[in-house]
């Protein structure tokens, strides 16, 4: 059989952790890799993100059977009508994997080849082709928008099977109203949040300093690359445009409730989020941060806690969570250790294992 040839365009950090995710699956495909810095190209290719980069660009697509356009959605529409002037081959099925989905399955309406729309609901605030990770999809869910109804979507099911995410397929709108919902309207908030925070900062220079695990948490996707969510905005502005008039509508009754001391009404508002927050499913990814929770049977004894942050230090595992489940004298107590990723976990439960006698379990 002929080897797979599979052409990433945008090598940050989706199309270069999608590339080590398909390349751990199927170690026999080819993945040829296209950016538009210089050194990331190099990157990629020096640490075996990618086989190859091609030569030209043009070669590379024609050359290729499968196409994943991995660049801001602006620049992303920006290739594919530059593929539809390219004589590419005639099975190749093109793929993309923005934020955004209308308007991206609305261009793809227009192509001489086969596009179903791809949207891993994972990442991160960093970028870029160093941010690169095999584990980033893991439990998360990616969506795939088939409006054009291509028969073809268990091609590319199969194709980031290893990326060990949870498959959905929703229609462009849906999608578009979703992610506008969870995705797209937090990010403006955090941003707003931020900054609100640096003009304060400004006249109380010493503010700064007294952020903390608040400002902290809500804030970090503010991180995120201004370029990626000008384009996501851009680009479903007019479903946002109904959820701020909603999130604005909101604020304003916070503030009346302020203006009456209505504490009755704020303590619902606080309550009704606290009850909704709490059914979440934390551990799924695409929601809220997952977290994989370790449980090790230690015996009620001085410095056990010491025992096992020490062992996992040692192994330079990050704790992201630590609970003491149940301490009733002489009985064994239940450590509750909880790590931001399965690989973490899994080695954790390994050096506990290998180096006491406490029994761990991941359930
Ligand atoms: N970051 C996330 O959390 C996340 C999650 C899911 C989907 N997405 C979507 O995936 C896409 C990629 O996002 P990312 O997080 O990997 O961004 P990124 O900034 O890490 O990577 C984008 C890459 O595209 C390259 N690029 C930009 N313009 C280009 C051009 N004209 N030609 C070739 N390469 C070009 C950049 O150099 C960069 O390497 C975006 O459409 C984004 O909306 C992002
Ligand atoms: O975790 C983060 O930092 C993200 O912003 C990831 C996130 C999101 O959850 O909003 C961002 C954009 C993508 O389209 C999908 C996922």
């Amino acid at each position: 059989m002929t080897q797979k040839k599979i052409m990433i365009i945008g090598l940050g950090l989706i199309g270069a952790s999608l590339a080590k995710c398909i390349k751990n699956a199927h170690p026999n495909t080819f993945i040829l890799g296209w950016d538009a810095l210089d050194s990331t190209k190099l990157i990629a290719k020096k640490t075996g993100i990618v086989d190859d980069i091609p030569e030209d660009f043009d070669t590379g697509v024609c050359d290729s059977d499968v196409i994943i356009l991995s660049t801001p959605v602006s620049v992303s529409i920006h290739y594919l009508n530059q593929l539809s002037t390219l004589t590419l081959k005639e099975t190749v099925l093109v793929t993309d994997t923005g934020s955004t989905k209308q308007e991206i399955m609305s261009t793809a309406k227009e192509m001489p080849f086969d596009f179903i729309g791809s949207h891993p609901m994972a990442g991160s605030h960093k970028s870029g082709v160093t941010a690169a990770d095999d584990n980033l999809f893991e439990n998360a869910y990616f969506i795939f928008t088939n409006d054009l109804a291509i028969p073809r979507v268990n091609e590319l099911k199969e194709l980031f099977i290893g990326t060990r995410a949870k498959y959905v397929e929703l229609t462009s709108s849906e999608h578009d109203e979703i992610t506008a919902m969870l995705s797209h309207l937090p990010h403006i908030i955090a941003s707003g949040l931020v900054n609100q925070a640096d003009t304060f900062n400004q006249a109380h220079p010493r503010a700064k300093q007294l952020a903390a695990g608040g400002f902290r948490d809500i804030t970090r996707i503010a991180s995120s690359d201004p370029k990626m969510w000008t384009d996501i905005l851009m680009s479903n502005r007019a479903t946002l445009i109904e959820e701020l008039d909603e999130w604005q509508a909101q604020m304003t009754q916070v503030k009346t409730w302020l203006q009456q001391k209505n504490a009755q009404e704020i303590y619902r508002f606080f309550e009704r989020a606290k009850e909704t927050r709490d059914q979440l499913p934390i551990h799924q990814k695409g929601t809220i941060p997952a977290f994989y929770d370790l449980f090790v049977d230690v015996p009620d004894k001085p410095g056990i806690i010491a025992e096992v942050t020490g062992l996992l230090g040692e192994e330079r595992l990050s704790i992201i969570n630590l609970k003491i489940l149940e301490t009733r004298e002489d009985i064994i107590g239940v450590l509750q250790v909880s790590f931001k990723n399965d690989h973490d976990l899994l080695k954790a439960k390994e050096c506990i294992e290998t180096q006491t006698d406490y029994t761990c379990r991941t359930q």
